[in-house]
């Protein structure tokens, strides 16, 4: 059994029942949680081939060859990754900014869009918000996943589509999450064949996977989980490569901190 690394969120259900509905899980087990469950994972060995975060593959590039191809990305909004401030508050003020612990690309995205585009130079502190309390100690907090889509229901709260800002600001796609082999890639190739099956079944069953993420109390709308499900793309082409190498050369720019470091 090979086991396989993989973001257990919903923003990966799609391709995960792709992969059931095609036999791509023939012979595979996938393992993991948040992505940086997952990144850490590959990163101790204990995993040979997996999705690994963007920004902890550029970190790690002696360690993991890219399985190329796909990968976790959005040309424009993405939904699940935002920053979000009081309503009337502008990130250009934020002086303090909490930054969801497990998405290592967001971070570095979150920090490019206060930092570059909006010109702030926030405190910073790496925590593990929930969208209700996070705000009320934090000028701005960023978001992953599903509290990114519990976020965006809040009252009183603005909210920052960081796929969206990337976007207008690199005239790019966004990269989140690349495959990733600590061995010999080529091995790997199977894989992205079965990758992309389970992407052609994903976008021709979105009703299905809209139902199932209902079942499994999703908190969105059916409305809104089409549009996410149509927001996130799991192909890695020549535009995203290019939008890939533009984010690492921002993050690059980017300080090494400090950052504060609170548990919730
Ligand atoms: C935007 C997404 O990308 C996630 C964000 C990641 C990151 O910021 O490091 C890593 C993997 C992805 O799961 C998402 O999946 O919701």
């Amino acid at each position: 059994m090979l086991r396989v690394g993989f973001v257990d969120g919903l923003s990966c259900l799609p391709l995960r029942m792709g992969l059931q509905a095609t036999g791509g899980l023939d012979g595979v087990e996938l393992v993991g949680g948040a992505p940086d469950e997952t990144d850490a994972m590959l990163l101790s060995g204990e995993l040979e081939l997996g999705l690994v975060s963007s920004a902890s593959w550029e970190g790690n590039r002696d360690r993991l060859w890219r399985v190329p191809g796909y990968g976790i990305a959005s040309d424009g909004p993405v939904m699940d990754a935002l920053l979000a401030v009081r309503r009337g508050r502008s990130l250009r003020e934020a002086r303090s900014v909490a930054l969801a612990s497990e998405a290592a690309t967001s971070h570095g995205l979150a920090r490019v869009v206060l930092e570059r585009v909006c010109g702030a130079s926030p405190r910073y502190e790496v925590v593990s918000p929930r969208p209700g309390w996070a705000l009320a100690e934090y000028d701005a907090a960023l978001f992953v996943g599903e509290a990114a889509l519990e976020a965006r229901r809040l009252g009183g709260v603005d909210t920052v589509d960081l796929g969206e800002v990337w976007r207008e600001y690199a005239s790019l796609p966004m990269v989140y999450a690349v495959w990733a082999s600590r061995g010999d890639p080529a091995r790997y190739g199977f894989w992205a064949d079965r990758v992309a099956l389970a992407v052609g079944w994903a976008e021709l069953h979105a009703d299905e996977v809209v139902e199932e993420a209902r079942r499994r109390g999703a908190p969105a709308t059916p409305e809104d989980l089409r549009e996410y499900f149509s927001a996130i793309g799991y192909r890695v082409g020549l535009r995203e490569g290019e939008g890939l190498k533009r984010y690492l050369a921002e993050s690059r720019l980017l300080s090494a901190g400090p950052f504060g470091r609170v548990s919730a």
